[in-house]
């Protein structure tokens, strides 16, 4: 598959998902830009190949954790560029996805929990901040229509946490707990405690709240429209035909 400078036009981009939240804020950004051109846009009941069909050099993907794959594979193995939004990218799935694409030298994928920049910020804040307090807790806050808990940017975050306070060789968050009621200390993802709140009116939030002895440090981010996300997908079409292979999160492409 060419990419946007072989072929000297705007990056023809088709959407999956696009009668979805995501998708179809993604098909109006992509048809605003001048450097990107959407020509398929397909959802649930529609054929991938139409993709294919329409010459798309990238398709962006913001389907549900269960489809994902199946769409991802598709791309992989037709040549196209692929920027993936759907959370539920376990380190198997991640994994998976690099076996796919061994088979296709050329060929690049973006996967990124979150493509707000100030989430992205959010993110690498607290794993820098993560090695100077022994507590930490996630809350996330979404709308109520959301599949999965906790979100993919709060599990990404407490991986990002626990990494970093593995490497700064802190043991494990203090909690003196004995009595649970289910569910009421969250969910443990690498020992970080995640709490997943979903409420009428909420789009896309999180707060990462660190304490150490006598102080506390909250980071965190709102999107209040997806609008949001948009510049960030934007980046990432831009960059994928030039990045052959896997890229997990926005990071590299910011720097
Ligand atoms: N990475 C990010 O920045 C980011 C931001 C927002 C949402 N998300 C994630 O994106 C995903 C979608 O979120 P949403 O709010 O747009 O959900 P949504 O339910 O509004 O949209 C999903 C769409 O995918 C369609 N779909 C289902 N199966 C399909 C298939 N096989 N082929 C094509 N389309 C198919 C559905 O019909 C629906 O229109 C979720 O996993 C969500 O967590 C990620
Ligand atoms: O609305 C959603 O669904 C979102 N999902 C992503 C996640 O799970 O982290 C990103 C934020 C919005």
């Amino acid at each position: 598959m060419t990419d946007e400078r072989e072929m000297g036009g705007p990056i023809r981009v088709g959407v999956l998902g696009a009668r979805g939240r995501m998708g179809a804020e993604v098909c109006k950004a992509v048809d605003a830009a001048a450097d990107t051109t959407l020509v398929a846009a397909v959802d649930q009941g529609d054929e991938l190949a139409a993709v294919a069909d329409a010459g798309a050099q990238v398709v962006v993907d913001f389907t549900t954790p269960g489809v994902v794959m199946d769409n991802l594979r598709w791309c992989i193995e037709q040549g196209i560029h692929a920027v993936v939004g759907t959370t539920g990218f376990t380190e198997q799935r991640l994994d998976q996805v690099r076996d796919w694409l061994a088979g296709k030298p050329g060929v690049g994928v973006v996967i990124a929990p979150n493509f707000g920049i100030g989430a992205v910020l959010m993110m690498q804040f607290a794993a820098r901040a993560a090695r100077h307090f022994e507590s930490v807790e996630i809350i996330e806050q979404h709308h109520p229509r959301k599949l999965d808990a906790p979100s993919g940017t709060a599990t990404h975050t407490a991986r990002l946490i626990a990494a970093a306070r593995a490497e700064a060789g802190l043991g494990p968050v203090p909690d003196a707990t004995a009595d649970e009621v289910a569910g009421a200390r969250g969910a443990d993802i690498d020992g970080v405690r995640v709490h997943a709140v979903r409420a009428t009116g909420l789009v896309a939030h999180q707060e990462v709240l660190f304490g150490t002895t006598g102080e506390t440090l909250t980071i965190r981010h709102d999107s209040y429209d997806r609008v949001s996300f948009m510049p960030g997908v934007l980046v990432a079409v831009r960059a994928v035909g030039n990045r052959p292979g896997l890229t997990v999160g926005l990071d590299p492409l910011l720097d």
